[in-house]
């Protein structure tokens, strides 16, 4: 199924078109990579599809149905999780309770009462802390983590939230060789039950958790296609000669 695609979106900032055009599509248990120079449009793609920032023209369907009218709060109950490159940890609250407030958040009331029980959330969350390698730092304060932690932090409070697609932007800045490798097959193994679009400027790494890449020069689609039609592509290369 389409998860998430984008139809004709254009945005412009005054007499700067940061988007022109562009149109993508994401299927479920994908991951989908966005690439392309400084100032190409990643950022401001993104914040179109999460509802930070209000297109010029275009379309944008979430689950085959429109979403653009739709506020942010709306969009992330629809099922759209984000982390973008700003933090949003409490740095005085333990990582556990970021963990559970990104939870309770998402869970209604009645949820809560009934089938989410406090017992099913907290399984939940030590189901999170294991996969991020945080269980053996779960009561320490969240300032206290590694930047590379607190990462994996803000990506096991978006998950919390129980989103169906993620956006990801830039999720591995500043992080270690082998902090990469475990948040790219953690990553690759969320996908039965959520879609990923990620920004990154590591190039190898985004080529080798991606399923499809989408390459943008100057708010335009020079190329989307599988990791392979992308690579063999002339205007790719064109591009990365000449502008990065
Ligand atoms: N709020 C804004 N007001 C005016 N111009 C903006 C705004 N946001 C982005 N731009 C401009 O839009 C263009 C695209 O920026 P955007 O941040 O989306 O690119 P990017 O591909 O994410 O870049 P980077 O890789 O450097 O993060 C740039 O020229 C940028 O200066």
């Amino acid at each position: 199924m389409t998860l998430l695609q984008i139809a004709s979106l254009t945005k412009r900032f005054g007499a700067l078109t940061a988007l022109q055009d562009v149109s993508l599509a994401t299927e479920a248990g994908t991951i989908h990579g966005l690439i392309g120079p400084n100032g190409s449009g990643k950022s401001t793609l993104m914040k179109c599809i999460v509802g930070d920032v209000e297109p010029t023209s275009g379309e944008i369907l979430f689950e085959e149905k429109p979403i653009s009218q739709q506020s942010t709060t709306e969009r992330a109950r629809r099922g759209i999780g984000v982390k973008f490159q700003i933090t949003s940890v409490f740095e005085t609250l333990s990582v556990y309770d970021n963990i559970l407030l990104a939870a309770q958040s998402h869970a209604r009331l009645a949820t809560l009462a009934l089938s989410r029980s406090r017992g099913a959330l907290a399984d939940e969350i030590d189901d999170l802390l294991d996969q991020f390698k945080l269980w053996e730092r779960r009561d320490e304060q969240a300032a206290d983590l590694s930047h590379g932690e607190q990462q994996w932090l803000e990506i096991a409070m978006a998950l919390a939230r129980r989103p169906r697609l993620l956006l990801l932007d830039e999720p591995t800045a500043g992080m270690s060789l082998p902090e990469r490798a475990h948040t790219g097959a953690l990553l690759r193994s969320l996908i039965s039950s959520c879609a990923i679009v990620i920004v990154e400027h590591d190039l190898s790494f985004i080529r080798d958790i991606s399923d499809r890449l989408t390459v943008l020069d100057r708010g335009r689609v020079v190329k989307s296609g599988t990791v392979g039609e992308v690579q063999d592509s002339s205007e790719v290369k064109e591009v990365y000669l000449t502008r990065v």
